[in-house]
């Protein structure tokens, strides 16, 4: 298998798991968002805050859909499901798995969200944006992997066991 692209919600795991994982089954790790800082050399945050949405949007799809590797976790941003032609690129490089969390639980994780940075637009709650972007991490998805309940080491067996990559 070429690639491992995380998608799903922001603070759902992608980065924390997905350079475990890498180190586990010998893949390289990328991380989108590290990537859009070293061309921007600026935070995404301030991306978002000075620039807009849009133009974050904008970068993210760039950065995305220019992506070539072999061989390793890609761990995306939460919102690069808005950009269909990156998600098309991704889908071709790699498969897609979406970490799923119920909202409940992603809400506990999600205590300071305007220091995160999110793609929020004006007067959305995170409950209108987590069912909005259900929708689309589901409709890219090639595997969906439920983390509900589970730590780092669990979550990372659960993704190796759907991709068919556990040797035990
Ligand atoms: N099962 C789990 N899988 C991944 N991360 C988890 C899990 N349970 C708790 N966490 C914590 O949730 C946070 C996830 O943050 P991060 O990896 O930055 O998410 P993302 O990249 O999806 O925004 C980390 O603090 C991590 O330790
Ligand atoms: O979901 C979002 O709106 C965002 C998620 C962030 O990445 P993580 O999903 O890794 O937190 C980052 O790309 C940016 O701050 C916007
Ligand atoms: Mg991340």
């Amino acid at each position: 298998m070429s690639n491992i692209v995380l998608i799903g919600m922001p603070g759902v795991g992608k980065s924390t798991a997905g350079v475990v994982l890498a180190k586990l089954i010998g893949y390289n790790f990328i991380d989108t968002d590290l990537l859009i800082q070293e061309r921007e050399h600026r935070l995404l945050s301030e991306i978002i805050a000075n620039d807009g949405i849009d133009a974050f949007l904008r970068i993210e799809g760039e950065v995305n859909s220019a992506i070539e590797t072999d061989n390793s976790i890609i761990s995306t941003g939460g919102s690069v499901v808005y950009v269909e032609k990156a998600m098309e690129h991704l889908r071709k490089i790699g498969k897609i798995v979406y970490l799923k969390l119920s909202y409940e639980t992603l809400e506990s994780r999600l205590s300071n969200i305007e220091g995160r940075g999110v793609v929020l637009r004006k007067g959305q709650t995170l409950r209108d944006l987590y069912e909005e972007r259900t929708k689309l991490y589901e409709k890219y998805a090639h595997y969906i992997v439920d983390e509900e309940g589970l730590d780092v080491e669990e979550t990372i067996k659960k993704i190796e066991e759907v991709l068919g990559l556990n040797n035990t």
